[in-house]
């Protein structure tokens, strides 16, 4: 992987705008209950905007790169990119070797009736806790990830994702986290085994703020 120096950041913004409306759309997609003749002409409207994006297509998302400010960031990421519309996207805050996001589910990561797929409360996790062992220094892939479901997580509720490194050995690290209401009932929680595989710098770059 390279990182470059961004160049067209009002272009960007634009990009992360599209992703954004993107978004509206799918949770329009998720709740809508307009008739049948509606839904077709939509789908008819999608289908040439789609056409108009594919007119010139890159090979993969938004790279990691510098933003003007100097910090790395990761637009195309799928849980923090803004410009990926499949990411929430989560901001992620910084604290030392800790991490935390304020999280708000939609009613389209339903898997249970009511309630958050355990799959995406997983997604999450593995990302906070990888953030939270690049904060502190040990950036590196997932190796596993061992989540334990507590009480179902709801959509529409402001919930709090939080995690923290707790140890290294040599390109090995490891994190814990968790998913919880603003009263501090831990719905979730993970840990997980990051290695630095092998073929990365020795000293991998900061990781991003959010
Ligand atoms: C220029 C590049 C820079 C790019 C990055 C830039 C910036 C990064 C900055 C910040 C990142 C910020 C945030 C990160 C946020 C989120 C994290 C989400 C990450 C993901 O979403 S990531 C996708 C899912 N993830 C994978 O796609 C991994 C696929 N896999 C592999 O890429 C390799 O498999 C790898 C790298 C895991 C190891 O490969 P390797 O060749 O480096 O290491 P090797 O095999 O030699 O093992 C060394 C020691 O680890 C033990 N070990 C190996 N694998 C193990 C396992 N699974 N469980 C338990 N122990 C294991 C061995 O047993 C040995 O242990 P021992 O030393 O004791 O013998």
């Amino acid at each position: 992987m390279t990182i470059r120096e961004t160049t067209g950041e009002s272009r960007l913004r634009a990009l992360c705008e599209l992703a954004e409306q993107v978004r509206e759309l799918m949770d329009a997609t998720t709740l809508t209950d307009v008739p049948e003749a509606e839904l077709t002409a939509v789908t008819a409207t999608l289908t040439e905007a789609t056409e108009r994006l594919r007119a010139s297509a890159r090979a993969a998302p938004q790279p990691f790169e510098f933003a003007p400010d100097g910090s790395l960031r990761h637009l195309g990421n799928a849980v923090t990119g803004a410009a990926n519309p499949h990411a929430l996207p989560l901001a992620v805050e910084r604290d030392g070797a800790a991490v935390r996001a304020d999280v708000r589910f939609r009613p389209l990561h339903e898997g249970p009736p009511g309630s958050v797929h355990g799959g995406i409360s997983a997604m999450i996790l593995d990302h906070l806790l990888g953030q939270a062992a690049a904060a502190a220094g040990f950036a590196g892939m997932t190796a596993s990830l061992t989540v334990r479901y507590l009480k179902p997580v709801p959509y529409g509720a402001a919930l709090l994702a939080t995690a923290e490194h707790t140890r290294a050995e040599g390109r090995k690290s490891w994190a814990e986290g968790r998913i919880s209401t603003q009263d501090g009932t831990t719905l979730v929680e993970a840990t997980g085994l990051f290695i630095t595989p092998a073929a990365w710098p020795a000293r991998p770059p900061t990781p991003p703020e959010g």
